[in-house]
């Protein structure tokens, strides 16, 4: 049996209008209707053995078996090829709803047409007068009427918590009914159709030569360094034609989705025309425009991207930012957000865990419950998931084709083991993964404390979690860069100038003197971090220095620097952080020699204690200090120190020896 691409339940009392509505539907936009009571009403017409149990059951206005229901329904979209199925008058209870979705697939949406039993009963006793059904007399109408409450409104209800239900207010006219029906399928074939535009476009990609976003992509990367690096030399304009035209460059070669879709099947096409008419929106962005409505965004399991098929072709870069609960991702994508709304659309997540004051289901999150997001992870639905805090979260596939149908950058606000499961997708390397550190635990505790939004056993929680997932952050080849969030306008400048250090353009030069302050705050502030031996600075060090999208200026080397202090035992907490702050670099280089020495010796001691305590004193001074020469002056006497205490090849060249050893990896060269 082929799995139907859309499928809706048509619920609703008796005499609702689910018949007539599913009619409407199927003469308007071609779907199947298949009803659980049509099909049980044939089978007692052949008098087959289902339709002798049947019919006794439904002349009491009673349930028949579950099984035999499905049976029959699976019976029936197995005979034909039958893309968009409305499934009218089931499930009629929780058992039902949950076997059909194990066995077929979950569905959609379902429609529930709301309708008061005194309207619903006029309606059905005119019907008796044609239909000749056996349960349309005023006994068994009530009769049905009391089951449904007991039974189906549950099913109604389940459906509602996972957001899973659209309602129509069925005691209104049949025009205006049909009206609000129709919003509700367009919807959901705009959906359909966006999913297959993009994989249709991701295929046509693969059949063609090297992708056009690639050439755009490695084009603009290509122009990085050389960008950045000019601007870190002189704040001159030079640059900024080169990067106007590698992002110009970038954004004629990517291929958006409508184009894309004009590639597609004739239909999907369209479908997107249709969408773009209808939404009397530019070409370029039609896919999802009106479809911001939020309804279950989940595509058919069939026809779901999956990562392999996201439509690489044409998305831009995404932006990956994660970080501990509390550090402030949140806010700085806020702002990002609101200054650019042209240029980044939010990947709005799911999960599991209850809506805040002031959060909107489809704006913040698509709020859902265990059962529902279960499922859906099983069909494939999710670019990533991951249990955050003690409740689900993830990121669905149509939650990121959206946005980037609409020709956007997508943002993703997720924690780090999505992030690794985002790195080793298909999408992994178009992302900028940028880690956002806290300045210290104890700002840290204080923002989510002061935030307000979490019991203190879920803040106590948070932070515990804070501490491995900065830990799992240190994954080399996971993060391009950690920034961190102490001063908010620095740390948002530093996102804005990463962000264009990988989109060359995207987005206006910020103020020069204010871009040239950032910088150099925020690695001093990486440097203290780090020389204070917390794990979050080990990894812009590392990561920097292997990531080519790291210009010269930030990445090397004055934060493999940073990276030699802390990675592995070297620098203890508060022994040689202390003497980087100013307490003498004597005592620090015997701590270092000595802590290296233990290293070499295999030592393996963890540096993840998550105390920034120490750092306040070298963020402090080294505020407007060069970040080389603040090196130069702190931790390099102290590593030369600990070289020549481990009688190291070329003790006097400490960047060398980060370079090799710590960076490169390769083993101690002793003299
Ligand atoms: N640089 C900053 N300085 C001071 N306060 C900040 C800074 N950045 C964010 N905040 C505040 O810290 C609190 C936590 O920020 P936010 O909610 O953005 O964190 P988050 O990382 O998104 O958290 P979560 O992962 O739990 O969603 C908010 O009250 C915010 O206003
Ligand atoms: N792996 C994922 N993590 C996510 C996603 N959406 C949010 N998150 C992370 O959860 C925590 C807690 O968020 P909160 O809103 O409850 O405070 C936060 O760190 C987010 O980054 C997701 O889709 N996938």
């Amino acid at each position: 049996m082929a799995t139907p691409k859309l499928l809706v339940y048509v619920l609703g009392a008796p005499g609702a209008g689910k018949g007539t509505q599913s009619d409407l539907i199927v003469k308007e936009f071609g779907w199947t209707h298949v009803s659980a009571g049509d099909l049980l009403r044939a089978e007692v017409q052949k008098g087959t053995e289902w339709g002798k149990q049947a019919e006794d059951i439904m002349r009491e206005g009673k349930m028949v078996p579950g099984s035999m229901i499905i049976g029959l329904l699976k019976g029936a979209l197995s005979s034909g090829e039958h893309t968009k199925v409305l499934v009218d008058g089931f499930p009629r209870v929780l058992e039902q709803l949950h076997d059909f979705e194990q066995e077929v697939r979950p569905c959609n949406t379902a429609l529930f047409y709301n309708v008061a039993e005194d309207i619903a009963r006029q309606r059905l006793l005119q019907r008796a007068e044609s239909s000749g059904r056996v349960d349309d007399n005023e006994e068994t109408i009530h009769k049905r009427f009391v089951v449904f409450e007991e039974q189906s409104m549950p099913v109604v209800e389940a459906l509602r918590e996972q957001c899973r239900l659209s309602e129509v207010d069925a005691g209104a006219s049949p025009d205006e009914v049909y009206a609000a029906t129709k919003r509700i399928i367009q919807q959901l074939e705009q959906e359909l159709a966006a999913s297959e535009a993009a994989a249709a476009a991701v295929a046509a990609a693969e059949a063609g030569p090297a992708g056009a976003a690639d050439r755009a992509e490695a084009a603009a990367e290509a122009a990085a360094p050389a960008v950045a690096a000019e601007a870190a030399a002189s704040s001159e304009a030079a640059a900024e034609p080169a990067a106007a035209a590698a992002a110009e460059e970038q954004e004629e070669l990517a291929v958006p989705v409508a184009a894309a879709a004009a590639a597609a099947p004739a239909a999907v096409a369209d479908a997107v025309a249709a969408d773009a008419a209808a939404a009397e929106a530019p070409a370029a962005v039609p896919v999802l425009a009106a479809a911001e409505a939020p309804a279950e965004v989940a595509a058919p399991a069939d026809a779901v991207l999956s990562a392999v098929q996201m439509d690489l072709s044409g998305i831009r870069t995404p932006i990956v930012i994660c970080g501990p609960s509390g550090v402030g991702k949140g806010t700085l994508i806020g702002k990002l957000m609101a200054q650019h709304p042209a240029k980044f659309g939010f990947s709005v997540s799911h999960t599991t865990r209850d809506p805040r004051p002031g959060e909107q289901h489809g704006v913040h999150y698509y709020f859902t419950d265990a059962e529902a997001m279960a499922a859906q992870v099983a069909g494939g639905m999710f670019l990533e998931h991951a249990t955050v805090h003690g409740n689900s979260y993830g990121t669905s596939l149509a939650a990121v084709a959206r946005v980037s149908a609409e020709g956007k950058h997508c943002v993703l606000d997720i924690d780090v083991q999505g992030a690794q499961q985002v790195r080793s997708s298909a999408l992994g390397d178009r992302c900028l993964f940028i880690f956002v550190a806290p300045p210290s635990e104890q700002e840290l505790e204080r923002r989510l404390r002061n935030r307000g939004t979490e019991t203190e056993e879920k803040v106590l929680q948070r932070l515990a979690n804070a501490t491995s997932e900065i830990a799992k952050a240190q994954e080399p080849g996971l993060f391009h860069h950690t920034l961190v969030n102490g001063d908010l306008e620095q740390a948002y400048l530093q996102l804005q100038q990463l962000i264009n250090k990988r989109v060359p353009g995207l987005l206006p030069e910020p103020d020069a003197a204010a871009a040239a302050a950032a910088p150099a705050m925020q690695e001093a502030e990486q440097a203290a971090a780090a020389v204070s031996a917390d794990a979050i600075s080990t990894q812009p060090a590392v990561m920097a220095a292997a990531d080519a999208d790291v210009d010269a200026s930030s990445a090397a080397p004055a934060p493999a620097a940073v990276a030699a202090a802390a990675p592995e035992p070297v620098l203890a907490n508060g022994t040689a952080a202390a003497a980087a702050a100013g307490a003498g670099v004597a005592a620090a280089a015997a701590a270092a020699a000595a802590a290296a020495v233990a290293h070499s010796n295999g030592g393996t001691s963890t540096l993840l204690d998550f105390g920034f305590g120490a750092s306040a004193g070298p963020a402090v001074a080294a505020k407007g200090m060069p970040v080389r020469q603040y090196m130069d002056v702190t931790v390099i006497p102290v590593l030369r120190e600990g070289l020549k205490a481990l009688n190291v090849a070329r003790p006097d060249d400490p960047w060398q020896f980060l370079a090799d050893y710590l960076v490169a990896n390769k083993p101690l060269a002793h003299a």
